[in-house]
Parts: structure tokens; sequence; C-alpha cells
């Protein structure tokens, strides 16, 4: 194909096929049309001699002069005498011969036609001089003009020839035109493609500037920065320079500074090695102390229990509550309560009949008796002393309940006397927290410290209380039926629900959930008085891998019903009854600690909920702390002094020897 573009480009312009052949045609018209009829004739001997000029002209020449013959006069003469249709048909037969001719040989047909026509009409009697003149000149005529036709069917014929080489020639540039029109459209898609892929292209490249253009200025920008950068730091090479010089000086004495560094290193690796040889010698002392301590620790519990056992394994601390702003009495001394020291107090019955100097065990609960009693416990606590003075004296046996043993804390008193505030404490913040939160940070904090002596600990908390001689779940739902049964040396509850603690916090929840669900009633002596025994047991056990020593102490903290003789407390109906049930629960009490005293053969553990709950903890393997809470109000004397008979007979026991749960 390219090859062939030049050729049309370059301007050579193929022939004009179309003005040639209507040139052609012009020319060949009327030659056409004077050589028709174009079918060919089987050449006769009249064409033969037609096609002799010559001879042509002898034979019309002897025609006409046979003509002369028949009129021997002239051929005029001869002419005349001949009628005129005779002369005309010969005339036609001559002429008829050039019937194919030119049409210059009709027109000379027509003439001869004419002149025949007006000599026969006219009857005018013609020259036959001029008529034969004429007759030849018509015949030279006539072979001139097939002299001319000869020539003018060369011409066609080579014309023809011409015609056929144009037409292929112009097939085949119709074929070449063909060609190059496929080309062209080709051509043109090419174009379309290359313009379609040129504007992408464009696109792209109109991008790829503008993004060089951003690139541009932003070298641009950076280039300033650098520049900004490269004269401070050319000024701060400068400065740094001045520095350095400096610093030389200063390189050469602190050389000789580490110099004298270096030779201290090496004493003090000197040193370092001499202690890592201390270090592993007091590493080593330490492991043998540790040994020690847990023997010591071991040895400690033995000699703790020993003087817990000396000082007897139920005890008695008497706490005398400080006056509240409801005693409606002046503060500072209790003129009817007077403590002598630590271990007794004495009560001054104003109006009494009883005797000064009476036993207070042996003086009968009313009637003639000393105006004064003097009662001795383990420990007696005056109306000023706080809950920290008296968990000092507590914590010995809680960690006792630790070293395995079962302990029973109880507080006993009339409504009103403390026995709340000394067990569970105030609202008076943490000061006035009582010995059951106390007890329980001494646990934790036991515990944790126990844990460098290889001792860990599980501790698990329930809280009842008994009412009406009914177990209540204090933790769990209400309405369960609880029975206190004894399984393998350990008195339980069914139904109740027991929860594992580990931190203090968790303990304090679960007393506030409950407080929300004590029995709270009203009396005449005390508003909100408790009408139950709240029980609060916590299981300790203890595991030593070291010394693969165990420990299951129990420690209770109850908070028993407050105590009062049915005719003072002025209840009747719901409250006789609950008045009823505490005061048999709470003198049974009494007369299992007596009967555990006297060592009688049964003791009387199943005459109440309480005593039958409490039999581990009040038995001669258990430790047993009774705190009896006495009002300050002088017109509580009488329960005071009922309260305190009962304790001091509970501090004249003598158990047993306490034994732990261990192993
Ligand atoms: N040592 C004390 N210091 C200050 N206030 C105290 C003290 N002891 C008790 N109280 C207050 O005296 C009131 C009665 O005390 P508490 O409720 O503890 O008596 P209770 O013996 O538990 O009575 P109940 O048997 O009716 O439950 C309470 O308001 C308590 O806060």
């Amino acid at each position: 194909m390219a090859s062939k573009i030049p050729a049309f480009t370059s301007g050579l312009k193929p022939p004009s096929t179309s003005s040639s052949l209507s040139n052609l045609a012009k020319r060949r018209v009327p030659e056409m049309t004077t050589s028709q009829p174009t079918e060919k004739r089987p050449r006769t001997t009249d064409d033969t001699q037609t096609s002799n000029p010559s001879s042509s002209r002898l034979v019309r020449s002897k025609s006409v002069s046979n003509l002369a013959t028949a009129a021997p006069n002239s051929k005029s003469a001869t002419l005349s005498r001949a009628p005129s249709s005779t002369l005309r048909s010969q005339a036609s037969s001559t002429l008829s011969r050039t019937a194919s001719r030119p049409t210059a040989c009709a027109n000379i047909t027509k003439k001869v036609d004419s002149i025949s026509n007006a000599i026969s009409n006219k009857g005018v009697k013609a020259k036959p001089q001029t008529l034969e003149s004429r007759m030849m000149i018509i015949e030279k005529r006539l072979g001139e003009l097939e002299t001319e036709n000869a020539e003018k069917k060369d011409t066609i014929t080579v014309l023809d020839s011409s015609k056929k080489s144009l037409e292929v020639h112009l097939k085949d540039k119709e074929s070449v035109v063909n060609i190059l029109s496929e080309e062209i459209d080709n051509l043109k898609k090419e174009i379309r493609t290359l313009e379609v892929s040129n504007a992408t292209e464009r696109s792209l490249l109109e991008n790829k500037i503008r993004e060089l253009e951003f690139q541009k200025s932003r070298a641009e920008r950076e280039r300033t920065n650098l520049e900004g950068e490269l004269i401070a730091s050319q000024k701060e090479i400068v400065g740094l320079k001045c520095s350095i010089a400096e610093m030389s000086s200063a390189s050469a004495g602190m050389r000789a500074e580490l110099e004298m560094l270096q030779r201290q290193l090496n004493s003090e690796k000197t040193d370092n090695t001499q202690l890592r040889n201390n270090l592993s010698a007091a590493t080593a002392e330490i492991q043998e102390l540790q040994t020690r301590l847990r023997q010591e620790e071991t040895l400690r519990r033995q000699l703790h229990n020993t003087v817990q056992e000396l000082k007897g394994n139920i005890r008695v601390f008497c706490r005398i509550r400080s006056i509240i702003p409801s005693d409606k009495m002046p503060s500072g001394k209790i003129p009817h309560l007077n403590v002598l020291h630590h271990r007794s107090l004495e009560v001054h019955k104003l109006n009494s009949d009883m005797t000064l100097n009476e036993s207070a065990m042996n003086a009968p609960a009313s009637g003639k008796g000393p105006s004064k009693f003097e009662f001795t416990f383990d420990r007696v606590f005056g109306p000023n002393s706080t809950q920290q003075e008296i968990f000092e004296e507590l914590s010995q046996l809680v960690q006792s309940a630790l070293d395995g043993y079962n302990v029973c804390i109880f507080a006993y008193g009339q409504t009103g006397s403390g026995k709340t505030f000394t067990m569970e404490g105030g609202t008076a913040g943490s000061e006035s927290d009582g010995m059951i939160p106390r007890s329980v940070r001494l646990i934790f904090a036991a515990c944790e410290s126990l844990k460098t002596k290889g001792w860990v600990y599980k501790i698990e908390a329930s809280f009842l209380e008994i009412y009406n001689e009914q177990i209540r779940d204090l933790l769990g739902p209400s309405g369960g039926n609880h029975e206190i049964r004894v399984v393998n040396n350990e008195t339980i509850v069914t139904n109740l629900k027991v929860e594992e603690v580990t931190n203090e916090k968790q303990v304090h929840n679960l007393l506030a959930r409950a407080q929300q669900q004590r029995a709270v009633a009203s009396t005449s002596c005390n508003e909100h008085s408790s009408r139950s025994h709240s029980v609060l047991r916590l299981k300790l056990t203890g595991v030593n891998d070291d010394t693969t020593e165990t420990s299951n102490g129990v420690l209770y903290m109850v908070d028993l019903a407050g105590s009062e003789r049915l005719k003072e407390s002025g209840a009747t109906g719901d409250r006789l009854v609950e008045t009823k049930h505490i005061n048999k629960s709470l003198s049974n009490l009494g007369n299992v600690i007596m009967a555990l005293a006297t060592k009688e053969s049964h003791i009387p553990y199943r005459n109440s909920k309480l005593t039958l709950l409490l039999q581990q903890a009040l038995g001669g393997s258990a430790k047993t702390l009774m705190f009896v809470n006495v009002s300050p109000r002088e017109n509580c004397i009488n329960e005071t002094v009922n309260s305190l008979r009962f304790a001091a007979k509970v501090n004249s026991c003598h158990i047993g020897t306490a034994v732990k749960n261990n192993s």
C-alpha cells in the first residue's frame, strides 16, 4: 500500500476514462451510424466488385453504357426513351449495393431519385452527356465515399481495440481505486485510533506535567528550607568549632579525670567481687534464717497457744458502754459503775438491801444483798476504751483461728448495751470499726504475711441469724429449710450459702448484705433492738507446701440478741414470744458452759439452735471469748448485775484444753 500512496499523491492522475470515452463516443457516433448496419453479410460478387472501386466503376459504366445502347442516339435520348421507372430502378439497383454504406450514399440516391422524378414528371429531355458526366461524378464520389468508409471502419476497429484496452485499464484502475479506498478507510480508522491514544497520552502527560510542577514547587520550598537550615548549620558549625576548641582544652582535663576514674573502677571491681562473695554468703544466711523463721513460726504458734491455753480456753471481757445522748445523763464518770483496774469493776446498787461484800456469783437477783458488787473478768474495759484497745486483746484469738483452732467470740448483754457496736462497729469511720471488720483485716494481712512462710489460705464465709429458734440465711435466698448437722467433726448448716472471700472489701459487702436482712424489732428498752442472734462463720483452711502442714480453723463471731427480763421488758404478744425464745437460748448457753465446766456426761447442746450451732466452738477443743456488755444507765442496773453475774459464772469455768485441727 505504501508503494501505492506516493503514486497517488504524486499528482499522477489516472486517465479520465469517462471524458476519454465520451470524446471517443462523440467522434464515433456519426461513423457508427454511417457504418450501420453492423451485420456482416457474406461477401458476394457484387461486394467484391463494390470493394474494388475500379471494377465497380466498370460495372456501373457498363450499365450506363447499356442504357445508352438501348437509346442509340444519345444518352439523353436513351433516357428519354426509357421509361422513367426503369431508369429509377436501375439507379436504385445500382445504389442498392451501397445501402449498407454511409448516409452520404443515401443522400446521393435521394438526389438521383429526385432528378429521375423531375425528368419523368416534367418530360423534359435531359442531355445524355450531362447525365453521364454527372453519373461519373456520382460514381467517383461513391468511390471516394467507399474509400473513406473503409478508412473509417479501420479507425473504428482501432478505436474498438483502444476502447477494450481502456476498459481493461479502467477496470484495473477501479480495482486500484477500491484497494485505495479500503486503504483510506483503514488509514482513517488508524488515525482515529491514534487520535484516541494520543488524547489519552496527552492527558497522562498533562497530569505528569502537573505532578512534576507540584514536585518542582515542593522541591523549591524544600530547597528554601534547606538553604535556611544550611545557613543555621553554618552558624552552628561556627559555634561548634568554638565549642570544640573549648572542649579540646576541657578534654585534656577529663582525660586525667578518666584515668583517675579508671583507677577507681578497678578498685571498685575488686570491692564488687568482695561484695558478691558477701552477697552469696548473705543469701545463704537468709535462706538459713528463713528456715529458722519457719521453725520459729511453728514454735511461736505452739508457744502462743500454750499461753492461750494457760489463760484458759474460755475468757470473758467486760465492756461498759460509753454514755450516748439518748442516755440523758451527764458525761464523765458513771456513779454506779466503778472500774477498779483492768480486770475488775464495782457496781453500786443504790437503795439496795444487798450486803456490799456478798459474792456476785452467790447473790440473789433480787431481794436483800450488797449495795456494792465486785466482779472480776479477764479484762474490764471502761466507757472510754476504744475499739482498737479491745481488739489488741482479741487479736491473739483471731491468730489462733489461723493456727487451726475453732474460736468463738460472742457478745452478751441486755438490749442497748453496745453488743452490735462492739462486734460490728459504729458509723464514725474506721476508728469505730468493731471486732468483725478488724478481725477480717487481720486475717487477710496475716494470710499475706504467712505466704512468705509457705502458707496459703482459703477463706470461706457464711452468715446466718437465729430468730425465734429458726435459722435464716443472711446471704442466700430467704425461706430455705436449714438444719444443723455435724459431719466429720464439723458443724454444718444445710442449704446455707457459703462464699469464698479473697479480700477485705468482699467481706464488708457481705456484711452489708447480711445487715439488710437482719430482723429488727422495737422494744420499750431500745427502739431498734436486735431480736435475733447473728452468727458470722469464717472457715480458714491453710496449706503449707514447704512444711507439708495444714491448718483448719473456724472463727465464729456472734452478736447475741439482747437479754432482758420478761417483766422489765413489758413485752406482750409477738414480742413476748421473741423474748422467751431469746432468754431460753441464752440461759441454755449458760447451761452448756456450766455442763462443760463441770464435765458432765451430757452437754445439753440440743436444747437450743444457738448451742447446737456453736457446739464445736464451745467444747473443750475450742477457744471462746465472751464479751459482756453493760449499759451505763442507772435504770438498767438490775439487767447489768444480771449480765455480770452470768458472765462471772462463765468466767469461772475451766472447760479444758483447746485442741487445734491441724495435721
Ligand atoms: N462504746 C461505744 N461508744 C459509743 N457509742 C456506743 C458504744 N457502744 C454502743 N454505742 C451506741 O449505743 C447504741 C446501742 O448500742 P448497740 O446497738 O450496739 O447495742 P446492742 O447491745 O447491740 O443492742 P441490741 O441488743 O438491742 O441490738 C448505739 O447507738 C451504739 O452506737
